[in-house]
């Protein structure tokens, strides 16, 4: 197993989910704020009926996007599209209550920071944009409509989206940290220290996943489930450390006997798991003799020693040992103890 990161934000649910809440938070504090305006601000009783309609449908926007259950999962573009619709509703508002010199042109700080922490630094430039041709829009329609655009209005412009994008910038880089952070985090909860592969909760959710594809494509896929014969006597003999360079061998041997697409695991103590995707009985029993073979050949040296360990390996297939991870992983036990017992009874 790689201790690269193997998901990126646009692939990772658990990320998503989080931006996603975060951005819904977002939206609601823009409906909040609006309001307060509405409230408080000097405006025709008409202009408040029909700008508090436009809120209304953007709640009921929120509500579809984020609280139904069909656009509930959390991707990229529905976080951009609600970037997007957060703009236009800005735009829409500010028209309303005075244009560039309206109090709420700050508001555009929300989608910058929504953008910025979920879709990354082009987008969010691309939404600066659009705020900038947002900003010239209001400015020239209508109200003080003089033609071409010059070099005062396009420096002025310029000095009013630079803060926005410093805000950009700044929450790009902070949300680029929390990513990482979040993939290391996720990476080692799922990393069994001593060997690096995966550990037994990550292994427990790759097959309930497994389970679920081959039981929707009608596939079949193998589990072994291997103990090492010796490893009490190592210890004992050589001392912890000399156990621990033993399991890091057995780790090494199944990187080295598995394909890519394989998943090996430390089960626990001495015992190691594997996932086969599409592998049949026969198939897999193949793969367990080459593990045993390739160990058994292989030995390392610890302080002048030559220590050597074996392994007993037990295979389960689905559908034919069992359609339940239980089932699976039971029938795997007995198998992989009833080979014990036969190389411990060959060995006497
Ligand atoms: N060095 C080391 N030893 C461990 C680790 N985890 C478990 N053990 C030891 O591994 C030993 C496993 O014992 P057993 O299950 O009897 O293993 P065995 O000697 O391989 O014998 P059988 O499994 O009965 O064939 C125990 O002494 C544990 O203390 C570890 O991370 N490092």
């Amino acid at each position: 197993m790689t201790k690269e990161p193997f998901f990126r934000l646009n692939q990772e649910p658990d990320a998503l989910n989080g931006f996603s809440r975060t951005v819904a938070e977002i939206e609601w504090l823009l409906l909040v704020l609006m309001m307060f305006y509405l409230v408080v601000g000097h405006l025709e009783e008409e202009v408040k009926v029909f700008l508090l309609g436009g809120l209304c449908a953007f709640a009921s926007f929120v509500m579809v996007f984020h609280y139904f259950n069909f656009f509930a999962k959390a991707n990229v573009w529905k976080l951009a599209i609600e970037t997007w619709v957060m703009i236009l509703l800005i735009t829409w508002f500010v028209w309303h209550t005075g244009r560039q010199n309206s109090l709420l042109l700050n508001l555009y700080f929300l989608p910058i920071i929504t953008s910025s922490l979920a879709l990354g630094k082009l987008t969010t430039l691309l939404e600066v944009i659009l705020i900038g041709t947002c900003y010239v829009y209001l400015g020239k329609s209508g109200v003080t409509g003089n033609g071409l655009f010059s070099l005062s209005e396009g420096s002025v412009l310029l000095t009013w989206l630079f803060p926005m994008l410093l805000v950009g910038y700044i929450t790009t880089m902070l949300s680029n940290d929390i990513y990482h952070a979040f993939s290391r985090v996720k990476t080692s909860a799922q990393t069994d220290e001593l060997t690096s592969l995966y550990n037994r909760g990550a292994f427990m959710e790759l097959l309930e996943k497994q389970l679920h594809q081959a039981r929707r494509g009608g596939r079949t896929f193998s589990l072994l489930l291997g103990d090492c014969n010796n490893l009490k006597i190592v210890n004992d003999r050589y001392g912890h450390e000399a156990g621990n360079l033993l399991l890091r061998s057995v780790a090494d041997n199944f990187r080295h006997c598995l394909r890519g697409c394989d998943s090996a695991a430390r089960y626990g103590g001495d015992e190691f798991t594997v996932l086969l995707p599409e592998t049949t009985a026969e198939e897999a029993e193949l793969v367990a003799k080459r593990i045993k073979e390739t160990l058994v050949a292989t030995n390392f040296n610890y302080r002048g020693n030559a220590v050597s360990t074996d392994i007993s390996v037990g295979v389960a297939t689905y559908p034919q040992h069992g359609d339940t991870a239980e089932l699976l992983l039971r029938h795997a036990d007995e198998a992989m103890y009833a080979n014990k017992r036969e190389s411990k009874s060959r060995a006497a």
